[in-house]
């Protein structure tokens, strides 16, 4: 089996984009910017609100806002590519099992110890950069885009967040499908156990591991 190979450059690749060059429309809200998620604080190697990804999955992302805005919504995005420094903080952050400060928002019924593996991974595909963490924004009473009813949360680490969990509700579901049907049809498969969480196939990269810096 090849070697995975952490790539340390400081230069955006040249065939990554960023997404604001071709989906101008989309909410960008970068959760690993700012300290609220799941870590609590800003994380390593983001220093920007923009959203990076590999080309292929970049211009895929175009056909799925269009088909997003013929339904009236726009797309909201929480993660795009991630550095592996980020990965690293993540790892840092899972492995102090005495930090529980963030536990009721984002593991109620799991502990600390449980999340790697299955919720956040030790070498992500983020990294690879044709995996995105996105929902659907419809405009509220005021005009504003806002996040839809999906059942649980972004980063809610918990089977409700499962695709097909149990005990939400059927409109959760619907929009579930929604966005996972949306994105479907341009070529991205959702992660089983986090429905927000979606690659572009085939990826790209598949045993490399960018750590430039997100600015
Ligand atoms: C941390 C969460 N947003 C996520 O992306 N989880 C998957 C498993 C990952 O880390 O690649
Ligand atoms: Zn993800």
């Amino acid at each position: 089996l090849p070697t995975p190979v952490t790539q340390p450059q400081s230069e955006v690749p040249a065939d990554f984009l960023d997404i604001a060059t071709l989906v101008p429309q989309a909410q960008v809200r970068m959760a690993y910017l700012g300290s609220n998620n799941f870590v609590g604080t800003k994380v390593d190697g983001y220093e920007a609100n923009k959203c990076y990804l590999q080309q292929s999955a970049a211009q895929a992302l175009v056909q799925v806002q269009q088909a997003a805005e013929a339904k009236g919504y726009t797309l909201w995005i929480f993660d795009c590519y991630r550095p592996q420094r980020a990965v690293n903080h993540f790892m840092r952050w899972a492995g102090d099992l005495n930090d529980t400060a963030t536990k009721a928002r984002y593991y109620p019924n799991l502990d600390k110890d449980k999340l790697v593996g299955e919720y956040i991974a030790e070498k992500s595909g983020h990294s690879r950069g044709s995996t995105i963490d996105l929902t659907l924004a419809a405009k509220d009473n005021s005009g504003n885009w806002r996040p839809i009813d999906m059942g649980s949360a972004f980063d809610m680490f918990d089977p409700i967040s499962n695709v097909g969990a149990a005990g939400i509700s059927a409109a959760q579901q619907a929009n579930r499908q929604l966005l996972e049907d949306l994105m479907q049809a341009a070529g991205f498969k959702v992660y089983s156990m986090e429905w927000w969480h979606f690659t572009h196939q085939p990826p790209v990269y598949t045993d490399r591991y960018f750590d430039f810096i997100v600015q």
